[in-house]
């Protein structure tokens, strides 16, 4: 489909999306959230790729939901169409890794958005927050949850109940970002991560992501348990083969996808 919010793009085995609504610093607007959505789907169904960037502009990767737009919903609008729709929560339910490249403002939703993807990588630019109490309102995307999992119940609290933004430099310090790079290289060291993830075994790939996110929906035992299983299924895979035999013979493995 034609897209007007955002710019899709493909490099190699990796898809890329840009948000791209630069006037309104990629505010999510729900033209711009459908559209992503579609995109995402579309990169799932497509067998030639094998891990997603998703990133905005030097500006802003988001500022947040589109203010102008949900200003004047009323409580019944926002209740029977469960606004947040599950349009936003697609870049979550992904199967295919997705990284977030992060530079300039990452604000309310747009934060929410980045914590949706498997990580983070952020510009020396980037900065991220919960500013929704500013406007009255809280984190309607998953904020309350997933950044206090980030880090922890202290700084959430604080960066929620306050809306202080913290730079990139706090961002990594308080795991939320999985590392910094200079703003100029953020799209090619953020390609290059994903062609190397993208260049492995994709269903052995799937199973280690999913491995991780197991983590925050379960208790220690429990997820050990399931690590386990996905463990002894990469040895019904062919690749699981080739990986090791290609280690064993001091040569670059050929991993199939299968
Ligand atoms: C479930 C999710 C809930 C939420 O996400 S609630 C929203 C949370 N986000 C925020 O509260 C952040 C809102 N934006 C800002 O505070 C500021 O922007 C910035 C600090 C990010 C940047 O400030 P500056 O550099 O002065 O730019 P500017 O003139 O404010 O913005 C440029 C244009 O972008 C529009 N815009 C920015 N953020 C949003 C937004 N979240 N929704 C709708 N429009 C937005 C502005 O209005 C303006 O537009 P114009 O030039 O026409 O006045």
């Amino acid at each position: 489909m034609p897209y007007e919010n955002i710019l899709v793009e493909t490099h190699g085995q990796v898809g890329l999306i840009k948000l791209n609504r630069p006037k309104a610093l990629n505010a999510l607007s729900d033209a711009l959230v459908t559209e992503l959505a579609a995109a995402v789907d579309a990169f799932e169904a497509d067998d030639e790729i094998g891990c997603i960037v998703l990133t905005g502009s030097e500006r802003a990767f988001a500022a947040g939901a589109d203010i102008k737009e949900m200003a004047n919903h009323s409580y019944m609008d926002v209740y029977l169409s469960d606004f947040i729709t599950k349009k936003w929560g697609r870049v979550a339910t992904a199967r295919k890794p997705v990284i977030a490249a992060v530079a300039g403002y990452a604000l309310g939703g747009g934060c929410e958005l980045a914590m949706m993807c498997d990580f983070i990588l952020a510009a020396d630019t980037a900065k991220f927050g919960q500013p929704e109490i500013t406007i009255g309102t809280i984190p309607g995307a998953g904020g309350t949850q997933r950044l206090t999992r980030f880090v922890g119940k202290s700084k959430a609290m604080e960066m929620v109940l306050t809306g202080r933004t913290i730079d990139a430099a706090e961002a990594e310090r308080c795991g939320l970002v999985s590392r910094i790079v200079p703003a100029a290289d953020l799209i090619e060291e953020a390609l290059k991560v994903a062609a190397r993830i993208a260049s492995l075994s994709r269903p052995v790939v799937m199973m280690a992501k999913e491995s991780v996110n197991r983590s925050y929906e379960t208790t220690l035992e429990e997820g050990i348990r399931f690590e386990r299983r996905l463990f002894h299924s990469t040895f019904a895979t062919e690749d699981q083969k080739e990986g090791m035999a290609a280690f064993t013979e001091k040569r670059e493995a050929n991993f199939r996808n299968r």
